[in-house]
């Protein structure tokens, strides 16, 4: 997926959306982070009271307590770093868990009409992110905050030293800002593009594991070599670019410890020399100054894991902002009578711009059983989605009973339709699983009436673990007729108002076809709509409706 412009700025705001789901632990964490840093000062000043004794010539009982409680400062340090690891370690398990949830919970809700244009199992990849997002948070929540702290703690303590430290302070701060600035955006886009590249050439690896048979019996092409070679070297250019970025930051890190470091070292000489600050201010001052730089370069250091962690939270917004599917609010009854369904001048177009179906004008009765028939591409499944109410951009109208199908509630739409369309598949988990997709609402009689009428009491039979065999991922395994059968089981399970079939007697023997025939005609309170290119359907249905370039060709009957 081509990557969107982003701002810093918008990206910071995306984080902090993430943590504020967590106010009060990262709270925690910035009152320990601030308590560390304050901790953190009682190093220098301790090590310039001992010094000062020291220098005094008075070794007493005082600088063995000043020893002590400075040994007790690292220590409590310590502890609170502890506390730190504890909190950020629970909000990085935290997350895993929201965005697991997340992405299971809205997938099935993506809106189809936006997404369709995106292979979705390539777009969950971007789950992987969130391994980033929780390696970044700490950087982000813990060591950031830590080492500004810590800059701003030490300048405001080097300003009581003397005024010249103020400067100092205000010049440190500078430099930073602006390294951060003319890098970030520059920094963060760049990290974006890698990333973009980087999804590309796994992309690319699983849809070649996808169709390894094919390429297995090519004829001697290199073709997927080629492409990953494409990918790769655009990989490559993106990250080298990335890189620069974050040379550019280090070599203004060095050059600014550098000027700092002879600055501070002059001044402090200067100072000592004409003494308006004693030897253990001068140590102390170092000291401060010393851990001032080191803040510094772990804020420049830990940029990329800064970039890494605000490009993964872009890249899971693919997902979790995706726009989700929006229904309306009439609930849908669930009485014992097949729905009355209107196409009134319907066209639909896909978003790349090929056209579904166009000026559709029909009138199914309650309970009728019509044939869509026509060649491939004649927009015969067009009109079976429209019923799904998947797509929501379509002129004209479609109702339901009379009602608008965007005014009703999708899940109870959804409840009151059999759905078996060609997009549909098998999943890996148990037979019984792939055939009831966790619905307590069906019966294990039901199931196997159904099962025995289709034919797929055969298969059931024919494996030890029957209903609990588990299918693999796409149902390679099975023949077309058992895949078959288990749609339509799936499809025709369950109590529905209307039943939209989609090819649902392909690869059926003839005695099953016309068990389902028989069991379809007989079920007098449901709609079938039944999109096959079988002409000898007609004779079974009440209408049959003939479409050709997403227009029907006939009047209706
Ligand atoms: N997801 C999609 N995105 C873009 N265009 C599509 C999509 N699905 C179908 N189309 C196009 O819409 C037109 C109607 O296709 P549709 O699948 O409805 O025909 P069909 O009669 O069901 O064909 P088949 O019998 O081969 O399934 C075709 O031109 C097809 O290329």
């Amino acid at each position: 997926m081509a990557s969107d412009k982003i701002s810093i700025g918008k990206s910071f705001i995306r984080f902090y959306n993430i943590v504020r789901l967590d106010k009060k632990d990262v709270s925690v964490i910035y009152m320990l982070a601030i308590l560390a840093g304050l901790l953190q000062l009682s190093v220098p000043l301790g090590v310039q009271t001992i010094i000062s004794f020291v220098m005094a010539g008075s070794f007493s009982t005082s600088i063995a307590v000043l020893i002590i409680m400075v040994l007790l400062g690292v220590f409590f340090n310590g502890l609170l770093q502890v506390r730190q690891l504890q909190v950020i370690e629970k909000m990085q398990q935290k997350i895993f868990v929201r965005y697991s949830f997340e992405f299971s919970d809205r997938l099935p809700k993506l809106n189809i009409e936006k997404m369709d244009q995106y292979y979705l199992p390539e777009l969950v990849n971007r789950f992987f992110d969130t391994v980033s997002l929780q390696k970044g948070l700490e950087k982000l929540l813990l060591d950031l905050p830590a080492a500004v702290i810590q800059v701003l703690f030490g300048v405001a303590l080097l300003s009581f030293y003397h005024p010249v430290f103020i400067a100092f302070g205000a010049l440190l701060l500078l430099i930073v800002i602006l390294i951060l600035r003319l890098t970030s955006p520059q920094g963060l886009a760049s990290a974006l593009k890698a990333s973009d590249y980087k999804y590309n050439v796994a992309a690319w690896m699983e849809e070649t594991a996808r169709v390894v048979r094919t390429l297995k019996y090519s004829k001697n092409t290199s073709m997927h070599i080629e492409k990953t070679d494409k990918l790769v070297s655009g990989y490559l250019d993106s990250r080298t670019k990335y890189f620069r970025v974050l040379l550019t930051q280090f070599w203004s890190l060095i050059s600014f410890k550098v000027v700092i470091t002879a600055a501070m070292l002059l001044v402090g000489a200067v100072l000592l020399v004409n003494q308006q600050i004693n030897i253990g201010q001068f140590i102390a001052a170092d000291i401060v100054i010393l851990a001032i730089i080191t803040s510094v370069e772990k804020i420049i250091l830990s940029l990329d894991k800064v970039y890494d962690a605000l490009v993964s939270v872009e890249k899971l917004d693919k997902v979790t902002n995706a726009e989700i599917e929006e229904g309306g609010n009439v609930i849908m009854e669930n009485i014992d009578k097949g729905v009355a369904v209107s196409f009134h001048e319907t066209s639909f177009t896909y978003p790349n711009g090929n056209a579904g179906v166009s000026d559709i004008k029909l009138n199914v009765p309650a309970g009728s059983i019509v044939h869509i028939a026509g060649n491939s591409g004649a927009g015969k499944s067009t009109l079976l989605r429209l019923l799904t109410g998947n797509f929501k951009k379509f002129s004209g109208s479609v109702l339901i009973d009379n009602i608008p199908i965007g005014n009703y509630r999708l899940d109870s739409l959804r409840r009151q339709t059999g759905v078996l369309l060609s997009s549909q598949d098998i999943f890996q988990g148990t037979l019984l699983e792939n055939i009831t997709l966790g619905s307590t609402e069906v019966s294990m009689e039901q199931i196997t009436d159904l099962a025995a009428k289709t034919g797929l009491d055969q298969y059931v039979r024919s494996n030890k673990e029957g209903y609990d065999t588990v299918l693999d991922p796409t149902g390679n395994r099975l023949t077309n007729h058992v895949r078959q059968n288990i749609l339509l089981v799936r499809a025709l399970l369950g109590k529905h108002r209307l039943l939209l079939l989609e090819e649902p007697f392909e690869h059926l023997d003839s005695h099953c076809r016309s068990n389902m025939i028989d069991l379809i005609k007989a079920d007098k309170n449901a709609t079938v709509f039944i999109a096959s290119q079988d002409e000898t359907l007609s004779q079974y249905c009440n209408i049959v409706v003939h479409l050709d370039k997403g227009m029907i060709q006939n009047n209706p009957v």
